[in-house]
C-alpha cells in the first residue's frame, strides 16, 4: 500500500503537489489521472524517493522510500522507458541492474520471460522498438520482485497490441495481490485497465475512489427508449414527471430506471424496440471534474467545458 498524507512540493512560486492526501490499495490497479501539469510526475518522484517534499509524507508499506532496506525488492518503477544504455543488450542492462542490487542473477532470464523479451536479449536495446523498451523497462521493474509498482504514463506511444498486453499484464500484477499505480493520459485504456482511481488537479486531488464511482457520480445515467409509437409513450413519461430528451427517432430518459420505463411502456401498450442504459465514460466524468484545474485551456477543452455545463452530458 502507498499512503500519501499532506504531501507538498514547491519548486520556487510554483506549488507542484499542494497538500495530497491519498492511498493506494493492494491488489487493485489504481489509475493517476490529472491534466497535464497536474503534479503526477513530482508525486511518483516523490514516492520513489527521488525528490524530496517540502511537506507531508508518502509511506510505501508503512516506510518512506529512504528508509526501505531493500528498495527494488519492495518497490518497482518505470518512469522512463528509454532510460538504458544503447549499446547494452538487454540482458546486460538487466544483469548490471540485478548486480548493483545484489539480486540473483537468474531472475534476470525470469523477468525476460515474464516479459516476453526472452528472444531478443542478446539484441543491443538502443535499437528496441517503443513497445520492446517498455517491456525492457517492466522487467527491470520486476527484477525485485516487489510488492509495489509504480507506472509513468506506460502505454504512451504503443500500438494497440502493446496496449492491451500492458492492461493485461498490469491485471495479472493487481490480482498476484500487487500494489500498482500507474498515470496515464490515455482515458479511454485508464477506464478498462484501472479499477481505482486517484484523480488530481493543479496539485491537488480532487477525487479518490473506484473508476465505476468516479463515472457515475460525475456523470448522469439515462436510458435510451426507441418505439414505434415514441409520441404515446413520451406523453406517458411526461405525465410521470421524468427528464426526457427527444433525439428524433428515441427518446434519452433520465430519472427513472429501466425496469420503470418497460412496465410504464406496457401499461401504455407501447412496443418497445430498445430500452438501454447510457452510461457517462470516464472522458466525460474527467472533463467535468478536472475543466477548472487545467494549466493550460485549449480551445477544445474550453469547448468541450462549456458544452458539458450548459447541455448536460451527451451521449
Ligand atoms: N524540476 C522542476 N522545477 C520547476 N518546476 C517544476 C519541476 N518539475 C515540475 N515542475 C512544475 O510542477 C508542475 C507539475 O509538474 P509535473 O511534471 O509533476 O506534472 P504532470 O502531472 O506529471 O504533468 P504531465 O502530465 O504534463 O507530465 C508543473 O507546473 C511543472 O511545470
Amino acid at each position: 500500500m502507498i499512503e500519501a498524507v499532506g504531501l507538498t512540493k514547491r519548486y520556487g512560486k510554483t506549488v507542484a503537489v499542494d497538500n495530497l492526501s491519498f492511498t493506494v490499495p493492494t491488489g487493485r490497479v489504481t489509475g493517476f489521472l490529472g491534466p497535464n501539469g497536474a503534479g503526477k510526475s513530482t508525486t511518483m518522484r516523490m514516492i520513489l524517493g527521488l525528490d524530496t517534499p517540502t511537506g507531508g509524507s508518502v509511506h510505501i508499506g508503512g516506510k518512506s522510500y529512504r528508509d526501505l532496506k531493500n528498495p527494488l525488492r519492495t518497490v518497482g518503477a518505470l518512469l522512463d522507458a528509454k532510460w538504458v544504455h544503447p549499446n547494452r543488450s538487454a540482458r546486460a542492462h538487466l544483469a548490471w541492474m540485478a548486480k548493483s542490487n545484489r539480486i540473483a542473477a537468474k531472475r534476470v532470464d525470469e523477468v525476460l520471460d515474464i516479459v516476453g523479451l526472452t528472444a531478443v536479449a542478446g539484441k543491443n536495446a538502443g535499437g528496441f522498438s517503443l513497445g520492446m523498451s517498455q517491456r525492457l523497462g517492466i522487467a527491470g521493474a520486476l527484477l525485485g520482485d516487489p510488492q509495489v509498482l509504480l507506472f509513468d504514463e506506460p502505454v504512451n506511444g504503443l500500438d494497440p497490441e502493446g496496449i492491451l498486453w500492458i492492461r493485461k499484464f498490469m491485471h495479472r500484477l493487481a490480482d498476484e495481490g500487487r500494489t500498482v499505480f500507474v498515470s496515464s493520459h490515455l482515458l479511454s485504456e485508464m477506464a478498462l485497465t484501472a479499477q481505482e482511481l486517484v484523480v488530481i488537479g493543479r496539485g491537488k486531488l480532487i477525487s479518490q475512489s473506484s473508476t465505476e464511482d468516479f463515472v457515475a457520480q460525475a456523470t448522469e445515467n439515462t436510458v435510451l427508449v426507441r418505439s414505434p409509437q415514441l409520441a404515446d409513450l413520451r406523453a406517458a413519461l411526461g405525465r410521470a414527471g421524468v427528464s426526457i430528451r427527444d433525439e428524433g427517432d428515441s427518446l434519452v430518459v433520465s430519472g427513472m430506471d429501466i425496469a420503470e420505463i418497460g412496465e410504464l411502456a406496457a401499461r401504455s401498450g407501447a412496443v418497445l424496440h430498445e430500452l438501454s442504459p447510457q452510461r457517462g465514460s470516464l472522458e466525460e466524468a474527467f472533463m467535468r471534474l478536472t475543466g477548472d484545474s487545467v494549466e493550460y485551456h485549449t480551445d477544445i477543452a474550453d469547448e468541450a467545458a462549456a458544452l458539458l455545463s450548459t447541455e448536460g452530458v451527451k451521449r
